[in-house]
């Protein structure tokens, strides 16, 4: 059996006269954590848009644990144990930081619609076991915060928040679009921190970054992307040293320290 769980195949993806994911084949090996870099506008996100079913290929295969999920609904996706976050946070305006949590498991819960109305022994003990499950996820990801409203809590918890709901609904594969934008440094760290932890509970970590750090030192692998295809891969030390993908970056060649 194959050490990959994800596999893109030849994926194509064009808005008008844009093609912004370009034949791209990626392979993300299980329990790794892949790093996937490159300029804006390469077309990073429309790829995790297409792996999670917000975007439906124009062409190619997303195999994903031995299924071809190319073209399947987000929520079916989700079901299957993808999971992901967003580029700019998107939680839920009026809610607590455990009850957001507890809404990133709606798609797994099994009271039916009945039972909630009318709050059986059923209903009572499955809301019960919801919470203390994301009580769970937020100590996962360092969370001490239960019931402020998350929009109230600085940025970098945020996202942390944000992390707890992705893998509130129990994914082997977690994709993150950029998760320390806007972080400083110490909140960099933590973010770097809590990516090997997920991988240390065996999750496989997919992570779009600018950040050149998160890559080098948290990523077991990584991909650059540039103008919708693949440009590099290998270790992100290789990456980052590579002559196309300075110049891709910066118009020219440069050492990595000066990244
Ligand atoms: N829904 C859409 N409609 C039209 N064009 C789109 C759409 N989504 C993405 N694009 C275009 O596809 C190209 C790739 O965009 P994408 O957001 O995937 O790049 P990115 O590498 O994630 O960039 P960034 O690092 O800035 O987030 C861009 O030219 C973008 O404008």
């Amino acid at each position: 059996m194959s050490d990959d769980l994800l596999t893109i195949s030849d994926l194509y993806k064009r808005f008008g006269g844009v093609t912004a994911v370009d034949g791209v084949s990626m392979t993300v090996p299980q329990g790794k954590v892949m790093g996937l870099m490159g300029p804006n506008g390469a077309g990073k996100t429309s790829l995790v848009n297409l792996v999670t079913g917000f975007y439906t290929p124009d062409q190619g295969a997303v195999d994903f644990a031995g299924t071809d999920v190319a073209g399947l609904a987000p929520h079916l996706i989700s079901r299957k144990g993808i999971t992901r976050t967003y580029q700019n946070v998107r939680l839920l305006s009026g809610f607590s930081v455990l009850e957001q949590v507890v809404a990133g498991m709606y798609s797994s819960r099994k009271a039916s619609s009945l039972s909630s109305l009318f709050f059986s022994p059923g209903e009572r003990r499955e809301r019960r076991a919801c919470t203390e499950r994301a009580e769970d996820l937020l100590d996962r990801v360092g969370v001490s915060e239960r019931h402020e409203l998350a929009e109230t809590l600085p940025y970098g918890t945020q996202r942390r928040v944000e992390i707890a709901r992705a893998l509130a609904t129990d994914p082997q594969l977690v994709l993150l679009d950029e998760p320390t934008a806007g972080m400083n440094t110490e909140e960099t760290v933590a973010v770097g921190e809590l990516i090997i932890s997920l991988r240390a509970q065996g999750l496989t970590v997919l992570v779009i970054e600018h950040n050149m750090r998160l890559i080098l030192d948290y990523c077991d692998l990584a991909y650059v992307m540039s103008f919708g295809r693949v440009l590099h891969q290998g270790t992100p030390q290789e990456c980052v040293d590579d002559p196309e993908v300075q110049r891709a970056y910066f118009g020219r060649e440069s050492d990595a320290s000066g990244i």
